[in-house]
């Protein structure tokens, strides 16, 4: 086990990371609950694991630890109390009403064995599951448009970077902001709670609390151990980023400043990790197709315990400046050609992610991004991600790094 929780770059060295293997939950994915459930398409979930087992290959190739969330949680409920906090808070944040569903499907996932059962409030639980076991009628067992199930699939559950993000020796949980994505950062507060892994090396949480609106994972790029890249986006709201600038500018005095990039609200684009990542000591990517319609502020400790704000005028120097050096490079995922640059976006070509510097890992159906990345003298990984991309998420995305080496 690792003996550090510790985040203050995009590149260094990977030494810990946690991510979570596809699961039955992709083959709950109906095409009538595809856009409530957030995906595109449906993915075939035997190839999305093969996929991702090879993903998890490619992250080890310089020796990182990889964590899978389900596996600790597995650990900690060995402790029945703690099997049932678990049941209990994914019923408090569920759909149910009705009293004895809610006990029927208490006391069906309590009899699991703890694998299956963890595995089972992912997937989601089917009526038909348990239907017998109820002794009365309730009013959706009599719909015809009844939904099909108790306890909703997490079919985005994969892309743990959205659940949070360690920021120097401290753990920011995210708060998603669609519903379908509500429950999923259960199990990282929970890990945070009772895991040795967390535990025993005192991470702090930055926010005790909820955030009160929505920032998710996606949106939050350390830069270094003084500044934090927050994309202010379909999923990212003002206040969330003025609640989380307050606590880690002003209350716990732990960064300098927090650069914000506004990208445009749409589901293409949903984080800023879609359409911009660090590549390198002074190099990042972009999709060329939102350099014009973004906007860039940096906050900072004001007077009177105030966060204050300034819009600056070009991303390249706001980057240079809070990296301290002269310039920086942002290079254009896909190229120059706009269908080429649109298309590779889609397919997460900007979502990349470094294992050390000078290694990153992308998606080998980028052909034309993995070439920019190779002539500029990067080592490029190539993953197949034939299924994962239909999840609408790349190799940043399935990642959410626990430790790397100070650069
Ligand atoms: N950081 C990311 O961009 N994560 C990808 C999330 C995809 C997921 N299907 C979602 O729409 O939330």
């Amino acid at each position: 086990m690792i003996n550090e929780i510790k985040v203050s770059s995009e590149i260094g060295k990977l030494k810990a990371v946690l991510v979570h293997r596809p699961g039955p939950e992709l083959d709950h994915l109906v095409p009538r609950y595809l856009e409530n459930l957030l995906f595109d398409e449906i993915p075939w979930l035997k190839r999305a694991r093969e996929e991702h087992d090879d993903f998890v290959e490619a992250l080890g190739t310089l020796g990182a630890q990889v964590y899978y969330t389900e596996k600790l949680v597995e650990e900690i409920i060995e402790d029945k109390s703690l099997k049932e906090e678990l049941i209990n808070e994914h019923l408090k944040f569920s759909t149910l009403f009705d009293k004895e569903v809610k006990r029927i499907v208490h006391d069906y996932i309590m009899g699991l064995d703890n694998k299956t059962a963890v595995e089972t409030i992912i997937a989601g639980l089917s009526k038909d599951t348990v239907r017998d076991l109820k002794s009365e009628t309730s009013f959706s067992d009599l719909t015809m448009k009844s939904y099909p199930f108790y306890l909703d699939p997490m079919p985005s559950m994969y892309f743990t970077r959205d659940h949070g993000t360690v920021i120097n020796k401290g753990l920011l949980v995210s708060q998603m902001f669609n519903f379908a994505r509500r429950r999923e950062t259960i199990f990282l507060r929970f890990l945070h709670k009772n895991h040795p892994l967390f535990k025993n090396l005192n991470t702090p949480l930055w926010f005790e609390g909820e955030i009160p609106t929505g920032i998710e994972g996606g949106d939050v790029l350390v830069l270094n151990k003084d500044t934090l890249i927050i994309g202010f986006s379909e999923r990212t709201t003002e206040s969330a980023i003025e609640s989380v600038a307050h606590m880690l500018l002003i209350e716990k005095e732990e960064l300098k400043q927090i650069i914000v990039i506004e990208i445009p609200a749409k589901r293409a684009y949903m984080h800023l990790d879609t359409v911009f990542t660090v590549i390198d000591y002074d190099k990042f990517i972009i999709y060329p197709g939102i350099k014009n319609s973004i906007h860039t502020y940096r906050l900072y400790p004001g007077k009177n315990g105030n966060v204050r704000a300034k819009a600056e005028e070009s991303l390249e120097h706001t980057l240079s400046d809070c990296l301290g050096l002269s310039s920086v490079k942002i290079i254009n995922s896909g190229g120059d050609n706009s269908i080429t640059a649109a298309r590779e976006q889609w397919s997460d070509s900007t979502n990349t992610f470094v294992i050390a510097p000078g290694s990153i890992i992308t998606y080998n159906r980028n052909e034309e991004t993995n070439k920019i990345l190779r002539n500029l003298g990067l080592n490029v990984i190539e993953v197949e991600a034939s299924e994962l991309v239909r999840g609408r998420g790349g190799p940043h995305c399935m990642t959410m790094p626990l430790l790397r080496e100070d650069i």
